[in-house]
């Protein structure tokens, strides 16, 4: 079995009388697409929140790369290999693509800088940034004013921003929204490819593109875990299909 490099257990997230995440355990492994389904408001956003640090838990821990960052802010679980994506886009329009992969990648040299020569900080973040360029299928874009791309390399360039902090788990939150099937094609193919040496966890609505991608899928309902496992016998649980799928069991 691939490593694990993140562990949730039971983590739970109530916003006064809401429990939006309740007891909720999801293990990501290298090398895998972990998708994590589930109709509006079944938790999904809150749970990827949990896992990068942008909310505390109320309960359960949370293990990156086996140590226990459970509360730990942001920018911690970052600096331990956790990048993530986020639903609405944080690019900047008027730079150009490369000016913000560069950025992206910076951010993530901003303390190992602290131990290197300027030029050598320069050197790596250069590298660091080309390398996420090339993984996300933009180099040829790098010159392009990031507000003149398409929607669909947009996306791209949000996913090529979170590779250049170089993190060993992805999380990408709705990674294929309000694309077109032929763009929504070509970020399948890259996820495909980025999967190798990541654990990613994918959150999203395309069931085409979750089942395309997924080594294994977790499905949610209403705060909690109603199914775990791997596509085909996601596909044939009875209570996923009654409660998701909106099929009678
Ligand atoms: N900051 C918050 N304060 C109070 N309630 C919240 C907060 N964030 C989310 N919720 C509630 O928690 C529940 C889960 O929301 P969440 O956004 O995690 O669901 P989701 O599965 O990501 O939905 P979608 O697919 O629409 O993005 C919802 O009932 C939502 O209204």
């Amino acid at each position: 079995m691939a490593e694990v490099l993140l562990e949730a257990q039971r983590l739970t997230k109530r916003f006064g009388g809401l429990t939006a995440v309740d007891g909720v355990s999801l293990t990501l492994r290298r090398d895998r697409v972990h998708a994590v389904i589930g109709p509006n408001g079944a938790g999904k956003s809150t749970l990827t929140n949990l896992l990068s640090g942008d909310l505390a838990p109320t309960a359960g821990r949370l293990l990156l790369g086996g140590r226990d960052v459970t509360g730990a802010a942001p920018e911690t679980i970052a600096r331990l290999g956790l990048g993530r994506s986020y639903q609405k886009t944080n690019i900047f329009l008027p730079f150009t693509v490369w000016e913000n992969v560069r950025l992206a990648a910076q951010a993530r040299a901003s303390c190992a800088a602290r131990w290197l020569t300027r030029a050598d900080s320069l050197a790596t973040v250069n590298r660091r940034a080309e390398r996420a360029l090339e993984l996300a299928g933009l180099t040829a874009r790098a010159q392009r004013i990031a507000g003149t791309i398409s929607h669909g390399e947009q996306r791209q360039l949000e996913i090529a921003m979170t590779l250049a902090t170089e993190p060993q788990v992805l999380l990408l939150d709705e990674p294929l929204a309000g694309m077109g099937t032929a763009e929504a094609e070509r970020i399948v193919e890259l996820l495909r490819s980025i999967k190798r040496g990541h654990a990613v966890m994918l959150v999203e609505h395309d069931m085409d593109a979750v089942f395309a991608l997924a080594d294994e899928l977790t499905v949610m309902v209403n705060g909690r875990v109603i199914a775990t496992g791997e596509p085909a016998a996601i596909r044939a649980d009875a209570a996923v299909r009654a409660a998701y799928l909106g099929e009678d069991a």
